[in-house]
């Protein structure tokens, strides 16, 4: 591979702005990929997966490096002089990778590959948290699954197709998915490929969801018909499945504390064909209460650490905070003590996060059932997905039922 100066430009950019001015990645890329419109799908992919790439390993590439942060722009050429010695690549003779020392990278590499947390490029905290939570042989496992890059899953708007006419949509597109065992609504592209451009996804054929979370709605047990309020809905990603579901029949209530992302919920519905749902903002305790023992179904797509994603969003390793897991595991006791109320005598309610972490997850349940609001409902299930396991996503879900 040859490393062309504009591309590498616009990564060192990149990683400026997402490890010196607290930006998310996928934002960051997003811009990115918008700078040059002569770059074809290789230049975008080299962008878009060297920036990944350097944020995912950012603790080991610094240690073999020899850099700290906050890094400087020759620290950020070093930590790319490491990638590129690691990928094989012949480093050019540009005055930032005189004297990069190649033989020594690879020494270190080697060295520090012997210590979980510099091989799998994980803060100390993080790691000790894995190991207390899941086990030494769990979290070895888990952890480096995380850091593999994700599949690109979609998810077959059943409103408007099928799966087997998406798939021959896209064959004639150059782009080759195939299906899942297990996973009915699931597409996996055979090769990444910037899907959003196509007609299929403006015409609202398929979304682009994970495996795991595509289990979520299915797990509800939702039927045309039914009053079903989504608690934490965000951009819609589980909302949107649930209302092909029930056939656009029914009425599906989204909710968020943020009104900016049902905005976006309310975009993608539009070219989704979804007219069955109400978009609700938690401003106060006033919407809960107005839907207490109201509703079939209640999701509560709680919000988490978000330890089950990584592979998708690697700066998380770097953004996350001890003190904001404390408080986001208050939040979650907190979501199904109150949004809870809103299932009716005989109704279902799931609890899901995209966490690994048992305290996120059953534990959270447990403490539920043995509260004073939890004895009125009975256990019926759960569903623990890790990503070494499954291949996709790590998730968590957990289906309860409210006694008549
Ligand atoms: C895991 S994300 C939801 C993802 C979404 N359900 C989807 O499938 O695309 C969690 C969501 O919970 C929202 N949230 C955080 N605290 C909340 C609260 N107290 N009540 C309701 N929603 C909350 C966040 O804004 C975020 O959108």
């Amino acid at each position: 591979m040859r490393l062309h100066r504009n591309l590498c430009f616009a990564v060192i950019d990149g990683l400026t702005q997402i490890f010196n001015e607290d930006q998310y990645a996928d934002r960051v890329i997003q811009q990115l990929l918008k700078r040059d419109k002569r770059w074809g799908s290789r230049d975008r992919a080299f962008v878009a997966e060297t920036t990944y790439d350097i944020v995912r390993w950012k603790r080991l590439y610094a240690e073999i490096a020899e850099v700290k942060a906050p890094f400087d722009r020759d620290n950020l050429w070093r930590l790319f002089a490491v990638w590129a010695t690691l990928k094989g690549i012949k480093l050019p003779d540009w005055k930032y990778f005189v004297d990069t020392p190649t033989r020594k990278i690879k020494g270190r590499f080697d060295e520090l590959s012997k210590i979980r947390k510099f091989r799998e490029a994980i803060p100390d905290w993080i790691d000790a948290v894995g190991l207390e939570e899941l086990g030494e042989a769990t979290w070895t496992k888990e952890i480096a699954m995380q850091n593999e890059q994700a599949d690109v899953i979609l998810r077959v708007n059943t409103l408007k197709t099928t799966k087997e006419k998406l798939q021959n949509i896209l064959f004639d597109q150059n782009i080759e998915t195939e299906f899942i065992k297990g996973y009915p609504y699931a597409l996996k592209l055979k090769e990444r490929a910037n899907v959003f451009v196509t007609d299929a996804f403006k015409n609202g054929l398929f979304e682009v969801q994970d495996a795991s979370s595509q289990l979520v709605a299915d797990f509800l047990d939702v039927k045309p018909g039914m009053k079903v309020v989504d608690t934490c809905a965000g951009a819609g990603g589980k909302t949107l499945h649930i209302a092909a579901l029930m056939q656009n029949k029914g009425q599906v209530i989204a909710m968020d504390i943020y009104e900016s992302k049902l905005k976006k919920l309310k975009i993608r519905a539009k070219r989704n064909g979804v007219h069955n749902f109400d978009l609700r903002v938690i401003d106060s305790t006033k919407p809960i209460k107005k839907l207490h023992g109201k509703a079939d179904r209640v999701l509560i797509d709680a919000p988490c650490s978000g330890l089950g994603v990584l592979r998708r969003n690697p700066d998380a390793k770097w953004k996350l905070e001890p003190e904001f897991l404390d408080k986001i595991r208050n939040t979650q006791q907190e979501v199904l003590q109150q949004y809870s109320k809103m299932v009716k005598s005989g109704g279902k309610l799931v609890y899901a996060t995209c966490s690994v972490l048992p305290s996120e997850n059953q534990k959270q349940v447990d403490k539920f059932l043995t509260s004073e609001s939890g004895k009125e409902f009975t256990f019926v299930k759960d569903k623990k997905v890790l990503a070494h396991e499954s291949g996709f996503d790590g998730f968590y879900m957990a289906l309860l039922e409210k006694k008549q």
